[in-house]
Formats: structure tokens, C-alpha cells, sequence
């Protein structure tokens, strides 16, 4: 059976599957304005850069249709306000400010609210559309770097769920499994939300690749023992210097994997690149307390017990093998290499 989609738009209006009810529930929530997008990027209704920025480009689409409904006279300035409130959902995955970005040229075209509303939905249904056949792409040049029956290991959920649809990272797993050079992938169960667990298992299930759950500490045991051929993981930012901000625990896996002679592999479109930038300067989300000191509303901490709960980390350059995008692989990453990876692409991140 395919993974739901996370998104989607359905009686005119945007839909998001309940990522937190995952694996038992698959409940979808409706939406009508940016500020309740917002919401739900923020409270990881729907979470995975790509997912988050075409979430954001439906949810500028939504504030327009609302604000064309109501024949608001103070659109424009109403409207500027919804892009602020979802450019402030989450700090790490550039696919938010990308898509923000991309809306902002129909802003400054239209002068009517109703034409501009059609043109911010058509703009979303877009990207969410091209996204899917990037990650295709994506997944078809990893899984060429992929050696005949191969173990691979994986973190977090970069996946349909994290997507459009087809994934990254799981794009270039499920490539691979379809060009039968895999025969099994370990996934990390990624805590504090349990992506890997909740999300990535269920997902690799649902289309019937084998699939290991592992605790995160058991990473160096397995990579000894087990001796996957890659590591592959998502990103939430790639910035200039070849430096990947990725969930939290994925720099350690790359440390663990280097110290086993485990490639590591980055999947990410274009959009989640950021060349104005160095790993050094990517802004780190923290989360709340909640998510470490309780589960599923239980404690599992005592009570004010002090945390610190950042959501991503970066993982150096000199510890990524190869970053693969929709335009190719960049092998040994570096500044240079990814300018002249854009360059040959003739795109501009
Ligand atoms: C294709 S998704 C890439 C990344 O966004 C993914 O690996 C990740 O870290 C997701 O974190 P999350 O906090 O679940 O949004």
C-alpha cells in the first residue's frame, strides 16, 4: 500500500495528515488560513523541509482566498502579515523561506486580491507536484551509488510523509530496493519524536522493504556488527561550505560511520540548499521541554528538570560522502564543488 500523502488539497482547502497520530491513526485535518498552517508546521502536524515549504505556499494560498472572500480592503497588508506568522513557524528548514520566497514575485504582480489568490494556489499545487518528480530524481541518482545487496541506515523520516511525495532519503532507498540492490535498511528510531519509529518503519512496511527498527544508541554496535554500506539521510539546510543541518543525532551517526568506514550520503533538492550561508551560521530550532521530559503525556523526568532539546545538528562537510540532488551527486562535497554542481545545472539555489 503507498504511504498517504501528507498533503493535500481536497474541497477547496488544504488537508494535512495528523503526523502525530501516526502509526495508529491516519486522520487528516483541514485548513483554511496561514495562521492555522502555521500552527500545525509549528506543532509538527506536518514536518520534513519539503513538506513544511509546500505547506507554507498553500498556506499564503489559503490567506489569499480568505481575504478575496471577505473583499478585504487591507489585503495586501493582511497578507503580509500571514507570510510573516509562517516564516516564523519553524527557524531550520530553508524549504519554508524558499517557498515564501517564490510566492513573493505574485505578491508584487497582482493587484487583485481574487487573481492573486488563483495564482498563489496554482503556485503551490506546483511545487507540490515538482517535488514529487525531484524526489524521483533524487532517489534515482542515489541509488546509483548504491552497491549490490547493501544494508543501508537511516535517521529521522525523509520520506513521502517528509515530501511531496517518493521522499528523499527513503527516495533513494526506494530506488534502490526497486533496482534490487538492497537487502535491508536499519532505521534509527530518532528520539525525542520517534520520526524513525513512528514514521520511516511504517512507511519502508507499508511498501515491503525490509525494515529494522534500532534504537539510536545501538548506531556504533550496528555499524560494527552490520556493516551497512551507506548511511542516508535527509536535510533540513545545506549551506555553502558543503555543511548539512539535519535532525538531531545525524552528526553523531556521521562520526560513528566515519569511524566504520560507513559512507554517508545527504539527499536534498535545490531548495534546501543555502548558499548565503556556512554550516556554523544555520539557525538550530529548540523545542519544547515536553517532547524529552514526557511521553505521550506521561513524565518519563522529574518534574522542572532542566533540558536542552535542539531539533537539528550539523554535520561538517569533511563527514559527508556525497550529497545527491535532482540535478546529480556532488562526491566529497566542498564550496567548490557545490557551486559548480549549480553552475553545470545552469540553476542558481
Ligand atoms: C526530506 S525531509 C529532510 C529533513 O527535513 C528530515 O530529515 C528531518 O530532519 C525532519 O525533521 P522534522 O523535525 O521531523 O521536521
Amino acid at each position: 500500500m503507498p504511504t498517504p500523502d501528507a498533503i493535500r488539497w481536497q474541497n477547496e482547502q488544504l488537508e494535512l495528515l495528523d503526523q502525530r497520530l501516526l502509526p495508529s491513526q491516519t486522520t487528516y485535518l483541514p485548513y483554511q488560513r496561514a495562521e492555522q498552517v502555521a500552527a500545525a508546521i509549528k506543532d509538527m502536524v506536518v514536518r520534513g523541509a519539503p513538506a513544511i515549504g509546500i505547506s507554507a505556499a498553500y498556506g499564503m494560498a489559503l490567506e489569499a482566498l480568505y481575504l478575496a472572500s471577505q473583499k478585504d480592503a487591507n489585503w495586501a497588508e493582511n497578507l503580509s502579515s500571514a507570510r510573516t506568522i509562517l516564516a516564523a513557524s519553524r527557524p531550520t528548514a530553508v524549504n519554508l523561506f524558499w517557498a515564501l520566497e517564490r510566492c513573493d514575485p505574485l505578491l508584487a504582480k497582482h493587484a487583485d486580491i481574487a487573481e492573486l489568490a488563483e495564482a498563489l494556489l496554482a503556485l503551490a499545487q506546483q511545487l507540490h507536484q515538482e517535488d514529487i518528480a525531484i524526489n524521483t530524481r533524487i532517489g534515482d541518482h542515489g541509488a546509483a551509488l548504491i552497491p549490490e545487496d547493501s544494508l543501508v541506515y537511516t535517521h529521522c523520516n525523509a520520506g513521502a510523509l517528509a515530501t511531496g511525495g517518493y521522499g528523499t532519503a527513503l527516495g533513494v532507498i526506494r530506488s534502490a530496493w526497486r533496482d534490487g540492490k538492497l537487502r535491508g535498511v536499519i532505521a534509527g528510531e530518532t528520539r525525542p519524536w520517534l520520526q524513525g519509529a513512528r514514521l520511516t518503519s511504517w512507511e519502508l512496511m507499508q511498501d515491503k522493504i525490509p525494515v529494522t527498527l534500532a534504537i539510536e544508541g545501538a548506531a556504533a554496535h550496528l555499524m560494527r556488527e552490520q556493516k551497512p554500506s551507506w548511511v542516508i539521510v535527509g536535510a533540513d539546510r545545506v549551506a555553502a561550505n558543503g555543511d548539512a543541518a539535519n535532525k538531531i543525532g545525524t552528526y553523531n551517526l556521521a562520526i560513528i560511520a566515519k569511524h566504520h568506514g560507513v559512507k554517508v550520503m545527504v539527499a536534498a533538492p535545490t531548495s534546501t540548499f543555502d548558499l548565503t550561508i556556512d554550516g556554523p551560521d544555520i539557525p538550530i530550532e529548540q523545542r519544547p521541554s515536553e517532547e524529552i521530559t514526557h511521553s505521550r503525556g506521561n513524565p518519563v523526568a522529574p518534574d522542572q528538570c532542566q533540558t536542552h532539546n535542539p531539533a537539528f545538528d550539523v554535520t561538517p562537510a569533511e563527514l559527508i560522502d556525497a550529497i545527491v540532488t535532482e540535478h546529480g551527486v556532488i562526491l566529497s562535497p566542498d564550496r567548490e564543488r557545490i557551486r559548480q554542481h549549480f553552475a553545470d545545472a545552469g540553476v542558481k539555489p
